[in-house]
């Protein structure tokens, strides 16, 4: 049986340019009138290509500043790559602190436009809605907006929307660590349950125990290159290594 793609990447790359000095006060700025801010290089992801199938759970090890979040944030569309392509076949959700949620919305109003970014039809949503705000036990919080929510209230809330509408290919961001260990246990329950079968996970984690259960493929990356793909048991071994 030939495995169904769900990301397909040829030859991505990214590289952000920071801004060393900020020419931010006036003395600053006029002790500096000939001379440019400097602007560093970082390049966070170096070229590389890889293959996720459906319904695979995809473990991504690495150290603090390898890459990791911009990894999954090219793939979930938030960043453009400067170089390559990425293909996607179904719907995904990024689920991490906050992003793709508006800070400026409500939590009602995140589940609305997260859920039709989906491709939930409206009336699809208002039969959900009940089930997302009690799965992310934010009943007293739906009209609040989601700036005054603690990361765990936003991871929460991401979580729950993506379990509830469907979302083919999910990238969790440590989600397993930024909510309380009453969610904890309950997003590890979704995640064991047939739910998650078929689904497809990228699971970026630093708890090894997580990853060792669930990722049936595990990649481990240092400074921006895919350094290893493939047995778990192999990138944890390669990551805690790399941690000595
Ligand atoms: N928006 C951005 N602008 C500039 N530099 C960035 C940006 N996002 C990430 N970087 C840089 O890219 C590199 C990779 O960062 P990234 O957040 O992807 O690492 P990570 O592996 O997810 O780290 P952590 O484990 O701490 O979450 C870092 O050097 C970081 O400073």
């Amino acid at each position: 049986m030939t495995k169904a793609l769900a990301i397909q990447a040829k030859g991505i790359s990214k590289t952000f340019h920071i801004s060393e000095d900020s020419h931010n006060t006036v003395k600053h700025r006029l002790f500096n009138l000939f001379n440019p801010p400097r602007s560093k290089k970082v390049e966070a992801i170096k070229t590389m290509d890889f293959e996720i199938y459906k319904g695979e759970c995809i473990g991504l090890l690495g150290r603090n500043g390898c890459g990791k979040s911009t990894l999954i944030r090219l793939l979930a569309g938030v960043y453009p790559c400067d170089t390559g392509s990425i293909n996607i076949y179904g719907n995904t959700l990024l689920m991490n602190l906050g992003v793709g949620m508006s800070h400026q919305l409500t939590a009602r109003e995140n589940i609305y436009v997260s859920a039709s970014v989906l491709g939930l039809k409206i009336k699809e949503i208002d039969n959900i809605f009940d089930q997302i705000v009690d799965f992310a036990e934010l009943r007293d919080f739906v009209d609040t907006k989601i700036k005054y929510f603690s990361s765990g209230m936003v991871a929460r809330l991401g979580f729950s929307i993506a379990v509830n509408a469907g979302a083919d290919i999910m990238f969790l961001d440590e989600i397993f660590a930024v909510g309380d260990m009453r969610f904890q246990e309950k997003a590890i329950k979704v995640f064991e349950s047939s739910w998650i079968e078929g689904k497809t996970v990228i699971l970026v984690s630093h708890g090894m125990e997580v990853v060792k259960k669930y990722c049936n493929r595990t990649a481990f990356m240092k400074n921006g290159s895919l350094v290893y793909f493939g047995d778990t048991e192999k990138a944890i071994q390669m990551y805690v290594d790399d941690n000595h």
